[in-house]
């Protein structure tokens, strides 16, 4: 059963595969948008500490392998193609290819779970984007909506969290780790004074202890911290970073942390140098005992979820009834983004997928 839709349509930031494509991703980046020049230096290195490699790339050609895998075992019949915001394969390159073989109807699955501008509204205008000079000829793309509170996205962290909570001693706390953005762009995300970004988190953390708390009968403390800022000094982030919180873990005594990446789908460069290369060091000098949760990557359940929301979707648009399923109070996010959801604070652009 795949209702109407031809084709999924993975939908990434995209990464550099290699030392020379470093420099030209970050400027893809970072176009227009004031990020200080020692900030892209020093991100540059973190991309070059690893060959030049960013991991994005390979974790999405594995989900979209896990993907089809699923979807086949499933019985829904729908071929997964891959487009970047940032890096080849470029997204309009990949729906102009699409519009050349005739496909019509395509839903779109991000790799980002949460609202913002970044992860939600910036993909809807790459879209719009893609479409633009194809004209009549475009697919029709839908977006698959947010599933940070579907099962398939809270089990598996629920089981990562209590695999990491093994290796530290007991009355350890956990820290969620999201990345950083401006305030301004929380205070819209999911619509004016929403702040969904922060919410949303704090719901899946809320629900990822509790799911915790069932199985091991450990309630164990928590909040939510961030990594990643970059932007200029003077414009407020979301705070506090996850460095100053582990000297501040330290400074209370407690014996160990879990950090707990729900802010990725997989183990970005975010995860690998900003968490297990940056805050790991900043543990280890710390003397505090240190474990990363695993991200839901390309983790049964969570593939196994993301078709449970594509069938959703596809009977949706084929106009029969279907239960939401969302774990969450905050959810089920519309199938189509509200008015003024995740705005772009540089001014309106068309975006696909949503009321505006
Ligand atoms: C909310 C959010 C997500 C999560 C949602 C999602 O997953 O989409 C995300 C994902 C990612 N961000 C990534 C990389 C970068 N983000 C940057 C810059 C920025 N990110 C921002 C926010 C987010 N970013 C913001 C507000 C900026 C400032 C500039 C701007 O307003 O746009 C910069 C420039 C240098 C710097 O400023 O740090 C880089 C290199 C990668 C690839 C990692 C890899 O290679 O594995 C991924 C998945
Ligand atoms: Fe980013």
């Amino acid at each position: 059963m795949h209702g109407p839709y031809d084709a999924l349509l993975l939908v990434s930031f995209g990464g550099p595969e290699g030392p020379d494509d470093v420099m030209p991703f970050l400027e893809n980046v970072t176009r227009g948008r004031g990020i200080p020049r020692e900030r892209l230096l020093g991100v540059a290195e973190h991309y070059q500490h690893f060959g030049g490699v960013s991991p994005i790339n390979e974790q999405n050609r594995a989900l979209i392998a896990a993907l089809e895998e699923e979807l086949a075992r499933q019985g829904v019949d729908l071929p997964v193609h891959w487009g970047n915001r940032n890096w080849g394969p470029y997204l309009g390159d990949t729906v102009a290819e699409l519009a050349d073989a005739g496909v019509q109807r395509v839903l779109a699955v991000v790799t980002s779970a949460y609202s913002s501008y970044s992860g939600c509204r910036q993909y809807r205008e790459d879209l719009a984007a893609a479409v633009e000079p194809l004209g009549d000829r475009a697919p029709r793309i839908d977006k698959l909506r947010h599933y940070f509170d579907s099962p398939g996205f809270v089990r598996p962290t629920v089981r990562a969290v209590i695999d990491a909570l093994g290796e530290v001693p007991a009355g350890s706390v956990l820290r969620f780790v999201t990345h950083s953005i401006p305030t301004a762009m929380n205070d819209v995300s999911g619509g004016p004074g929403e702040q969904m970004y922060v919410r949303q988190h704090r719901a899946v953390a809320s629900l990822v202890v509790a799911g915790v708390e069932d199985e091991t009968g450990r309630r164990v403390p928590w909040e939510l911290v961030y990594c990643s800022r970059s932007g200029p000094p003077s414009q407020p982030w979301l705070e506090p970073d996850v460095n100053d919180d582990l000297r501040e873990l330290h400074a209370q005594g407690v014996p160990g942390v879990v950090v707990v990446p729900i802010g990725f789908v997989s183990d970005h460069m975010e995860v690998k140098f900003d968490l297990d290369t940056e805050a790991a060091e900043t543990a280890q000098e710390l003397g505090l005992p240190y474990a990363r949760a695993a991200t839901v990557g390309t983790d049964p359940e969570f593939v196994a979820g993301l078709v449970d929301l594509v069938r959703e979707r596809a009977a949706t648009e084929a106009g029969e009834d279907v239960e939401r399923v969302a774990l969450s109070a905050v959810g089920p996010w519309p199938d189509r983004c509200p008015v003024g959801c995740c705005a772009n604070l540089r001014g309106y652009k068309p975006a696909l997928c949503g009321q505006d």
